[in-house]
């Protein structure tokens, strides 16, 4: 018997002038990166809810409060791998993720690779089971104006036997 188990996950960080730009835990080179608590990777955030999501664990903020020194500066790969830990220690594993970076700058199509090649290492999956895409918004709405970085996410797990 194969059992599945989706899951959808989002964030949004407000882009500012003295933060480092890092999605996917790949730094891109850019005059603006994202604010937050931890290292504010956006994509890594909405990914670990989706994964969460999937198996009703709750949310990253039950895991990682923002209020707990601990997680400030936090490399949000290092909290991915926690994340992958709990969907092993079920017996579930990642049947493919999908994820859409919305982003009117910079070009993040030359970063993609190397944003799958990041998450796959950490969760011990090939990086062909997961998709990134990114999008401009269109210059509409606050992802438009350039205010911030969103990213919206989907897990599917599965489990056999
Ligand atoms: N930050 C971004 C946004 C988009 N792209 C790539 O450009 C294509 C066209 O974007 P539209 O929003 O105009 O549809 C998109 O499909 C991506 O390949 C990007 O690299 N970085
Ligand atoms: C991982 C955490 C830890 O503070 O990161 P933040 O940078 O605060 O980002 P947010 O997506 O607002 O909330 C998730 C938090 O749990």
């Amino acid at each position: 018997m194969i059992a599945l188990r989706i899951g959808n996950g989002y964030d949004i960080h407000r882009l500012v002038g003295d933060r480092p730009l890092i999605l996917g835990g790949v730094t891109i080179a850019h005059h603006l990166g994202l604010d937050g608590h931890s290292d504010a990777d956006v994509l890594t955030h909405a990914l670990m809810d989706a994964l969460l999501g999937a198996l009703s664990l709750g949310d990253i903020g039950h895991y990682f409060p923002p209020s707990d020194a601990q997680w400030r500066g936090a490399d949000s790969l290092k909290l991915l791998a926690q994340v992958n830990q709990l969907i092993i220690e079920r017996g579930w594993r990642i049947n493919n993720l999908d994820n859409v970076i919305v982003a009117e700058q910079p070009k993040l199509k030359p970063h993609i690779q190397a944003m799958k090649e990041n998450l796959a290492k950490v969760l011990a999956i090939d990086p062909d089971l997961i998709g990134i895409k990114a999008t401009t918004n269109e210059r509409l709405g606050p992802t438009g104006r350039e205010e911030g970085i969103a990213a919206y996410s989907v897990a599917l797990l599965v489990k056999e036997g």
